[in-house]
């Protein structure tokens, strides 16, 4: 993952008539992670599909190096299909890596369509997607909404390993996130 770096230069995000955050700037090299917290509302998802490319910027622009792998509150799995096949779609697009999904708790779960898995194994089935995605950059938008304790400290647990091999992770999320290391980013101190 060599020479993956994402950066914001002058930053504004605007949403139907209300410029939400101005004048952001954040630059994160391999190896780093960043918290984006923030009230409701405030615009932590907004970011997190600027900095994906998704959407446009009002202001300011993005520099990206590097894959990008994102969680939102959709998992990019076909709802009507079963967990496994629905994963496999993906490994024949992205290589055959190790989903992991015995330590997502999602093993016995292959046969279950999508569409009938509870909140939290839906997140563990975004994980087991983005972990087979291999990106440098992962943009995780409240990876944690709906997961027991466990669930959180693997997913934290998940992040710490990509970033010790050279990844980089934004996590927008208004719960506390166990990282070392980890810079945080207040959008509040960007409101418009
Ligand atoms: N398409 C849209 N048009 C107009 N306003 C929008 C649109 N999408 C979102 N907004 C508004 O933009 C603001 C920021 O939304 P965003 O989802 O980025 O916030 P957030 O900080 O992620 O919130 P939460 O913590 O509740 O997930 C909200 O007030 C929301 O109502």
């Amino acid at each position: 993952m060599q020479g993956v770096r994402i950066a914001a230069t002058d930053l504004a995000c605007r949403r139907g008539d209300r410029v939400l955050f101005r004048g952001l700037a954040l630059e994160l090299a391999g190896g780093e992670a960043l918290q984006v917290a923030g009230a409701n509302g405030i615009g932590k998802s907004s970011l997190i599909r600027i900095l994906a490319g998704l959407m446009r910027p009002f202001a300011g622009s993005v520099e990206r190096a590097g894959t990008i792998g994102l969680i939102d509150e959709r998992p990019a799995l076909d709802p009507h299909m079963p967990l496994g096949r629905a994963l496999r779609f993906w490994q024949r697009l992205d290589g055959a890596v190790d989903n992991q999904l015995a330590r997502l708790g999602l093993a016995g779960l292959s046969d279950v369509p999508v569409r009938y898995l509870s909140t939290g194994q839906r997140k563990r089935a975004a994980l087991a997607r983005l972990i087979g995605q291999q990106a440098a950059v992962w943009l995780l938008d409240e990876p944690l909404n709906g997961l027991d304790a466990h669930a959180v400290a693997l997913v934290e647990a998940l992040v710490a390993e990509h970033c010790r091999a050279g990844g980089i992770a934004v996590v927008a999320s208004h719960q506390p996130f166990a990282l070392a290391a980890m810079r945080r980013l207040d959008l509040a101190e960007f409101a418009a």
